[in-house]
């Protein structure tokens, strides 16, 4: 099912590609399967998708429907059984992005300042050590560290770590931007002033990003797509939300956005919709 939600929460269906956007990946018919022993689990058999340029996509699904096992697919860490992947109309292999990730726990490196961890990850893409420097103080700078270069990580908090982890995510200029539920672990003050950090620094970059979350409010605020997987490897749901930004939380139309998703998805777990 594809519909999209316009700012007036009214919801239409929609065919085809939005005349603004271009797709920039498109997945086709993924299948990705683990064997434990001589039991095959299959995560999904057959997903396909598009996203686009410079877009906010969230993936959101009950708990191992398989979001992070998408994920891993799209950056290339998993291979997919089957399935393909196209950008701008032309195959490519999986893990073929130029990708940054950041995950629910920042991983950081303990016994590295913060300046030295982004170096880290900038060394490990092979970028010159001249430009280390620069790019540090940018991308700290842009989430609001631009004094903690010098800290270690168990000095700041699990806000500023999270920071940390976007910062060195960003500093290697990814084309796609991968989250997997980076603030579910952070307290819901702290999460709520990161996601409109995180907005600001998406509008400032224009970054692709992909944001897997639990998250029904979080999913609709950052979002312009959310793709819900249900229990049963499957897209249920492909959903466009047009509200204008700036959004505030708890905006009248993405609560009731919100509401009429979470509504069609427990009927459709219900199977009252069949
Ligand atoms: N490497 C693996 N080997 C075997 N099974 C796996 C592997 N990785 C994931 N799985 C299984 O695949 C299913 C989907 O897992 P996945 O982590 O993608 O779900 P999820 O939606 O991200 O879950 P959660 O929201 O709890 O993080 C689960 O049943 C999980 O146990």
């Amino acid at each position: 099912m594809k519909t999209s939600v316009s700012s007036n929460g009214r919801e239409t269906a929609t065919t085809g590609q939005e005349p603004e956007h271009r797709p920039e990946i498109e997945f086709s018919g993924l299948r990705k399967s683990f064997r434990n022993g001589d039991e095959t689990l299959t995560v999904f058999s057959d997903l396909s998708f598009s996203i686009t340029q410079g877009s906010f996509t969230s993936i959101m699904g009950p708990s191992g429907c398989g979001k992070s096992t998408l994920m891993n697919v799209i950056a290339g860490l998993l291979e997919p059984d089957e399935g393909t992947i196209h950008r701008d109309g032309v195959e490519i292999q999986p893990g073929n992005f130029f990708y940054g990730y950041v995950f629910q726990e920042p991983r950081l490196l303990d016994w590295r300042t913060v300046g030295e961890n982004i170096a880290f990850a900038l060394e490990g893409k092979g970028i010159p050590p001249e430009e280390h420097e620069a790019r540090i103080e940018r991308y700290l700078e842009m989430v609001g560290l631009a004094d903690e270069a010098d800290s270690y990580p168990q000095q700041l908090s699990g806000g500023m770590r999270q920071r940390v982890g976007i910062a060195r995510a960003l500093a290697i200029d990814p084309d796609i931007l991968l989250m997997d539920e980076p603030f579910s672990s952070l307290d819901e003050f702290t999460a709520k002033e990161l996601r409109q950090d995180l907005l600001q620094i998406w509008k400032e970059t224009g970054k692709t990003i992909v944001f897997v979350t639990h998250n029904s409010s979080e999913a609709v605020f950052l979002s312009d797509t959310v793709l819900i997987l249900d229990g049963e490897g499957d897209l249920f749901d492909h959903v466009s939300i047009d509200a204008p930004r700036p959004r505030e939380v708890g905006d009248k139309a993405l609560v009731e956005t919100e509401s009429r998703l979470m509504n069609r998805f427990f009927t459709h777990l219900d199977g009252s919709d069949e």
